[in-house]
């Protein structure tokens, strides 16, 4: 009985010996695998080309080279190939040089079949976990904001490239923008880019009351908690919502900025703290300090770098990748096979006004994937607050046309909201027949 793990998984025989080969091939295929063999390194090479094999069985004497060497190349071309090397002479240096080069195992000939189903069975268990490490490793840059942020609009590039120059200099930063833009995303890209980006990154709310809370998260107490700017010590500490921030917390700031040093609840000495401080604002802070909530010394201090990171409805051209990307990722979670969005849903989502930006966005495409029936996001898959903010541009410039469109866009609205005919048709202050008209004219799709 085959073993379950070796279903549906590919190897490759690299052997010069017909006989060898063939009966490897046959009793591998016997086993589940999908077999495909070659004669030598040029061959070998080549079908590597052409598609991924999961296991490389390698003779190490091959007519046109070495199975070593060859080891070398195949790992260079995919580097997820685990290799098993098979040789007719067991010499330890062999052994050794096939190791270093990267090999998985290493076989004496002749095979003996029930060693070699051991080795493999062995090979998928590491190679189960090299897979699994691969994909966490993804996932914890994608956290820590490597590749993460998207879009090519000139507008973003732009902003991208100041914050890349104001990274290196390890500067602090103010970054402001409406909600949902970014700005933890971008700052996290500052430290990322910045000289200390091994150190950590801490992300604090200034909104975080009890105030106490918030002053023993940030400067810690003196026998306990070491707080943020002791913790992240020469990494970043990122602070959100600044404008929030009250009143005696904000000289306690000044004094970690002005001084790089604070005081810890219960202490009776300062603590040096060497921190990069990168603050975040939805608000505009000049007024808040016209209107005497904000202190002005700390403004100056924090508005030396700003960098304003623009609202999504100034960089509409990011709409197509990020709808991309955040329809894989959601249909990933929900194990979903959305692929695509009609235009009309593009058109409809660059027409919308994003007062929520990004996140908005995100949370829009979230739900669209889990309403989306076939393999495309559909206008009428979209939060129906969206199809009321903005309205899908039309493809035309004649009228008539332009008004069967966003006829056509109201009604399916309404049907939406309110399947039942008769209540949509009351709703539309339309009779019944005529709103069965309007549907198959208009050729909405229920
Ligand atoms: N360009 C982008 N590419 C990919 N994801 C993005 C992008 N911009 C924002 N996001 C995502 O949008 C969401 C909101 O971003 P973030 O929390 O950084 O915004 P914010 O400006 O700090 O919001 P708030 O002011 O409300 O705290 C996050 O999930 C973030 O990953």
């Amino acid at each position: 009985m085959p073993d379950p793990s070796f279903f549906n998984k590919s190897i490759l025989i690299v052997e010069d010996e017909d006989i060898i080969r063939e009966t490897l091939s046959e009793f591998l295929a016997g086993e589940g695998f999908e077999v495909a063999t070659a004669a030598n390194v040029t061959d070998a090479l080549n079908l590597v080309r052409e598609r991924d094999f999961d296991v490389g069985i390698c003779d190490v004497q091959l007519p046109d080279g070495d199975g070593v060497q060859l080891l070398r190349r195949l790992h260079r071309l995919n580097p997820a190939m685990f290799v098993l090397i098979i040789s007719a002479y067991a010499t330890v240096e062999n052994a050794v040089e096939a190791f270093t080069a990267g090999a998985f195992d290493y076989l004496v000939k002749p095979v003996i079949f029930d060693e070699l189903v051991n080795r493999l069975k062995r090979l998928f268990k590491f190679q189960d976990l090299y897979v699994e490490n691969q994909r966490l490793r993804k996932d914890l840059d994608r956290r820590a904001g490597f590749d993460q942020i998207i879009g090519s609009s000139r507008v973003l590039q732009d902003t991208l490239n100041t914050i890349r120059k104001v990274a290196a200099t390890n500067s602090n930063v103010l970054l402001v923008g409406e909600t949902g833009t970014g700005k933890e995303l971008f700052a996290r890209e500052i430290h990322m880019a910045g000289p200390n980006k091994d150190e950590k990154f801490l992300a604090v709310n200034c909104g975080t009351r009890p105030v106490e809370l918030l002053e023993s998260q940030l400067f810690g107490v003196d026998d306990g908690q070491p707080g943020l700017f002791r913790t992240a010590g020469e990494g970043t500490v990122f602070l959100d919502e600044i404008a929030q921030l009250p009143p005696g917390t904000q000289s306690e700031l000044l004094r970690a900025i002005e001084y790089q040093e604070i005081m810890p609840a219960g202490a009776s000495e300062t603590v040096k703290v060497t921190a990069r401080i990168i603050a975040a604002t939805s608000r505009d802070l000049m007024r808040e300090v016209a209107d005497t909530n904000f202190q002005e010394d700390l403004f100056y201090r924090l508005d030396g770098v700003k960098i304003r990171i623009p609202p999504l409805r100034e960089r509409l051209d990011d709409i197509p990748e990020l709808v991309e990307y955040f329809m894989t990722r959601h249909s990933e979670a929900m194990g979903k096979r959305v692929t695509g969005a009609t235009s009309e849903t593009i058109r409809t989502l660059m027409a919308a006004h994003w007062k929520g930006n990004v996140r908005q966005l995100d949370n829009a495409i979230e739900r669209a994937v889990m309403m989306c029936e076939g393999d495309e996001i559909q206008p009428s898959d979209l939060p129906p607050d969206l199809l009321g903010i903005g309205t899908a541009l039309p493809d035309t410039d004649d009228l008539r046309s332009a008004l069967r469109h966003y006829e056509r866009l109201h009604i399916t609205r309404v049907l939406k909201q309110c399947p039942d005919k008769k209540e949509a048709a009351k709703r539309l202050k339309l009779g019944l027949s005529s709103l069965y008209r309007k549907i198959e004219e208009l050729k909405i799709e229920l």
